[in-house]
């Protein structure tokens, strides 16, 4: 395989078979794919991007107002530790939910109208579905996600995304050689099937390691920004394959269960590597800061 397969959307009523057939193809071959014509328009996409920069333009006393609450919602910073690296992801995100954002959602000071312009995005979303550093560090280490499907959205030029195909099945932490880049273009969102959908799918559907590399020789050394909406299975809903590969499972123990693992070979990897502050890092992924501690 060369390419990450492009999915276009266009006559999406009349051409359902022939997209479902691209889909299923994509998603058992490779387990990522770009949509094209999907539907929302660029200058949407433009604005969820300006909203981004506007927000983590603020100092970061202001965002941690808004700091993640241990339930994957809020902001974060340099706190991600992938299993393949046992360091933390050199970026920060902000985490957004439909529901139990209590407390978390930037307030009309700091960013004029967030829950809204947010909000709005999300909706459309879900209508469709620096500086130089040593070689452990990533803007995003290998990793594959936990949910159902990943749609992402990136900026033109705005690359190092890279795809490695071949997991096998679902608890498989081994990783080929081949690593493939996905374009960064703003009219496209990429997808990618996470964890929850391969073991639905009985390992049928891919959920394949991606990560995120720094740029490299001449390329831009400038920031660079992304938006991914995480489709997770609800919290209740049992998880388990036509042909029963894997004993059910619900939704949230499954989260429960790659979260933890994902802690115990972070931390495994970091001792391995003698990372001597990694660990305490590791075991500080899910952290709740301070004024949240009392609620939490
Ligand atoms: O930063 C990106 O574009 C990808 C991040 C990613 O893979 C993730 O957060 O799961
Ligand atoms: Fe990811």
């Amino acid at each position: 395989m060369s390419a990450i397969p492009t999915i276009s959307l266009h006559d999406f009523d009349a051409r359902r078979q022939v997209i479902l057939a691209e889909l299923m193809s994509a998603a058992t071959d490779v387990g990522f794919f770009t949509l094209s014509n999907h539907g929302i328009p660029q200058d949407d996409i433009a604005a969820a991007f300006e909203l981004s920069r506007t927000f983590f333009a603020l100092d970061d006393e202001v965002k941690a107002k808004t700091a993640l609450n241990g339930k994957n919602a809020g902001w974060e910073k340099n706190t991600q530790v992938r299993p393949s690296t046992g360091t933390a992801d050199q970026k920060e995100s902000m985490q957004l939910q439909f529901a139990r954002m209590e407390g978390l959602w930037p307030s009309d000071t700091d960013v004029e109208g967030f829950q809204d312009r947010a909000s709005k995005f999300m909706h459309q979303v879900q209508d469709v579905e620096g500086k130089s550093f040593g070689a452990n560090f990533w803007r995003a280490g290998a990793h594959a996600d936990f949910d159902i499907l990943t749609m992402l959205f990136q900026r033109d030029g705005e690359g190092g995304l890279e795809v490695c195909p071949g997991r096998v099945v679902v608890d498989d932490y081994g990783m080929g050689a081949d690593w493939l880049p996905v374009e960064a273009r703003s009219d496209r969102i990429v997808c990618n099937i996470g964890d929850q959908l391969m073991r639905w799918s009985d390992d049928r559907l891919k959920s394949t390691y991606h990560r995120v590399r720094l740029p490299e020789g001449d390329e831009p050394r400038g920031p660079r920004y992304s938006i991914a909406f995480f489709n997770q299975a609800r919290g209740g809903v049992l998880i388990q394959g036509p042909q029963k590969k894997y004993p059910a499972i619900t939704g949230a123990q499954f989260i429960a269960d790659a979260l933890a693992r994902n802690r115990m070979q972070s931390a495994a990897i970091a001792a391995q590597a003698r990372l001597v502050d990694a660990e305490k890092v590791a075991t500080e992924v899910h952290f709740v800061p301070a004024h949240l501690k009392a609620a939490a």
